[in-house]
Parts: C-alpha cells; sequence; structure tokens
C-alpha cells in the first residue's frame, strides 16, 4: 500500500506575518499569561465576548448580518453593576486574543444572570454556538469557538483530579492549578480527509448533522496513532476504502464536541476500488459527488430556510471541511485531479 504525505504550499496569510506587530503581539500575549498584574491591567482596556452558559452574544449589524459581539470592558462593568452583579464576575474573563491594536480580547460567562436582562442591556441575542456557526462569518469565528472552549475547560476543571481539591486558575485563564499540579487546556486530536477517486470526492452525513448537510470524513486519533495511521482507519472503518495517498491540507480547532484539533488532509483511493460499504452505526449516508454538484453546493447559502426544496449543503466557510472540499473543486478546475487530489 502507497501512503505519502505531501505538504500544501501555505497561503500568504496563514504563514506570511509581514505585518511587523506579530512579534509584539504575541509576545505581550505570552506576558500577560505570565503575569496576572499585567493581565489584570489589560482586562480593564480590553474587549470582552460575552456568553450566556457557552452560547455567545450576538448582534445585528447595520447591514442586518449578525455578528458575535465584543463589548468594551468598561461597558460590561457598568452593565454588571446595574444588574447587581458581583464585581468579582469581571474578573472570571478569560484572556482568548489581541487584537491588531494591541487590544487585549477576553470572553466571559454570564451564565449566573438573568438571560433577558443581559440581552437587553447589550442589545444582542445569546445563541446556541452550533447554531451561531451556522450564521457567523468573519475574523471573530475563531475567537468565539476558542472563547467557549476555554469557558468549557474552566467550567469543567474546578476540582484537580488526583487530590479532588478546588483548582485555582491565574488571571489569564490559560491554566489551572492544585498545589504543584498545573493543568492546561485540553484538545482531542482529529483527522478529517476528502477522498477523491480523481473525479469525484466523497461526503458524508452523520445523523447528528442538519438535515441535507454532508461534510468530510472525520475521526478521533486513538492513543498511539500517527496522522496518516488514523486518517487511513477511519476511512477504512467508515466507508470500507483503502487509502493511496494523502496530502496535508491545515488545521483548524473546532470547540466541538469538547474541543477538537482538526488536522485538514486530502486523500485518493483508486479509481477502480471506489465501492462504498458505509457503516451505518457512524454515518447515516455517504455518497461521491462530481465537481458540478460540489461547485453548486458551495454556492448555496446556508443554513438552508424552512420550506426550501431537499437538497444537499456543505458546511459553513469557516469549517476545515469547507476549506478542503473548496480547495479540491479549484484543483479539479485547473485540471490537475490526479495524484493526492
Ligand atoms: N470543522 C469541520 O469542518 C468538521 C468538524 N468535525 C468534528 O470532528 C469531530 C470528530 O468526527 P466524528 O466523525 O464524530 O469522529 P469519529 O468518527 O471518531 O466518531 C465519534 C465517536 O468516537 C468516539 N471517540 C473517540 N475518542 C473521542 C474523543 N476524544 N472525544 C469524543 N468522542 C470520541 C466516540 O464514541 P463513543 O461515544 O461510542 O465512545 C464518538 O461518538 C466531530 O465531533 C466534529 O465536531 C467533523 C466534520 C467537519
Ligand atoms: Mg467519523
Amino acid at each position: 500500500m502507497l501512503r505519502s504525505l505531501r505538504i500544501f504550499p501555505a497561503t500568504k496569510c496563514q504563514l506570511t506575518r509581514c505585518c511587523s506587530g506579530f512579534v509584539s503581539r504575541m509576545r505581550y500575549l505570552n506576558r500577560l499569561k505570565e503575569d496576572d498584574a499585567a493581565c489584570a491591567a489589560a482586562l480593564q482596556d480590553g474587549l470582552i465576548f460575552l456568553f450566556h452558559r457557552l452560547s455567545p452574544l450576538l448582534q445585528r449589524t447595520n447591514r442586518g448580518t449578525l455578528r458575535a459581539a465584543a463589548v468594551p470592558s468598561s461597558d460590561v462593568h457598568l452593565i454588571l453593576q446595574r444588574l447587581n452583579s458581583d464585581a468579582s464576575l469581571l474578573k472570571e474573563s478569560v484572556l482568548i486574543g489581541c487584537s491588531e491594536q494591541n487590544q487585549a480580547q477576553f470572553c466571559l460567562d454570564v451564565g449566573e444572570l438573568n438571560q433577558a436582562a443581559v440581552e437587553e442591556e447589550f442589545g444582542g441575542t445569546f445563541i446556541d454556538l452550533r447554531k451561531a456557526f451556522l450564521i457567523l462569518a468573519g475574523a471573530e469565528v475563531p475567537l468565539v469557538a476558542k472563547g467557549q472552549a476555554l469557558l468549557r475547560w474552566h467550567q469543567t476543571s474546578r476540582f484537580c483530579s488526583a487530590t479532588g481539591e478546588l483548582t485555582h486558575r491565574n488571571q489569564a485563564g490559560s491554566q489551572r492549578v492544585c498545589n504543584s499540579i498545573i493543568y492546561y487546556p485540553k484538545m482531542s486530536p482529529v483527522v478529517i480527509v476528502l477522498v477523491s477517486d480523481g473525479r469525484r470526492c466523497l461526503l458524508g452525513r452523520q445523523s447528528s448533522f442538519p438535515r441535507g448537510m454532508y461534510s468530510a470524513l472525520a475521526g478521533f486519533c486513538d492513543m498511539g496513532e500517527t496522522l496518516e495511521e488514523t486518517l487511513c482507519r477511519e476511512v477504512a472503518e467508515e466507508v470500507g476504502l483503502e487509502v493511496q495517498s494523502f496530502s496535508y491540507s491545515s488545521s483548524q480547532h473546532w470547540p466541538f464536541p469538547h474541543s477538537s484539533f482538526m488536522l485538514g488532509c486530502h486523500a485518493s483511493v483508486r479509481p477502480t476500488h471506489t465501492q462504498l460499504s458505509v457503516d451505518h452505526s457512524e454515518l447515516e449516508d455517504a455518497r461521491w459527488f462530481s465537481l458540478e454538484e460540489i461547485t453548486a453546493a458551495l454556492h448555496v447559502k446556508i443554513p438552508p430556510r424552512r420550506g426550501d426544496p431537499p437538497f444537499f449543503w456543505l458546511p459553513p466557510k469557516h469549517a476545515i471541511a469547507n476549506r478542503l472540499i473548496t480547495e479540491w473543486m479549484e484543483r479539479q478546475q485547473l485540471g490537475n485531479g490526479e495524484g493526492t487530489s
């Protein structure tokens, strides 16, 4: 069996950090993680993405679209006071990034407050993240994903699994400590792979997906597995195919189900061995799709509205599955569908 790994040329925005501020921003963020006083000071001038029981606050823009609300910390402080909240709530904010203007970005879960009252004060709505992911676009999507993942981790890591005692977080929220034991946020590695036979690509759907949505195949890495072992095993398990070659594309953090590190790949199977044997305990359906079908689906507006005729649609633009499918389509259009595509 041939199993080769090729690295795709990185896109400009991924690796060419030509703006000189990048290094200073990264060093600033690192300092905020290590220095509680500096982080507390940054919080006073920071921007906060609000959540209520892990659902992000979305506000309507002037153009009628929805976007995740990044609220100045001083405004959050005033509104929390108006809602009679304990001032210590603001300190529970977790550091998630730094804007190009060097303004620290945080997330905060106000789940202990009345949801309707907070929504009214901030002029927005808390929306379940899975639904929000189908609506949101733009640079703040990864921040919202990271914020929810970190908030979830803090909410489920309050006790030390060795001693049973309470753990304590640093101001940035990048770690929790019990005596000498330090806990860091955890992610599960997942391989996501777009399989092609050179002419068509393979998509599947789980019964839990929204109606009509198909995506690339994905699976969690087992302990001790390499990326390539997981990829070949998952394709064999889920659709009964043997991968001939594959190439790495790119990666993404994904907050579901509990924070996954998605490693995106393309894989090819022999055009003579494309008969699917779908494991229906894992996938409701899996099918080969032509270039024409994929091109049309990439232009469908999502999520479909109630009453729309049944059609298949693809994950949103910011999902790595969409990136893999778009890459495949572009290479097919260039007539370069052979090899690892
Ligand atoms: N960003 C994107 O574009 C996409 C992201 N994804 C993500 O990839 C993830 C993995 O894909 P999926 O097909 O579900 O994975 P798998 O094919 O590995 O199947 C999921 C099952 O694996 C078991 N499992 C093993 N390790 C873990 C772990 N660390 N965490 C949770 N379950 C585990 C569970 O089984 P049991 O409960 O029986 O133990 C679970 O139900 C999905 O959760 C989804 O969020 C998927 C498609 C697109
Ligand atoms: Mg799977």
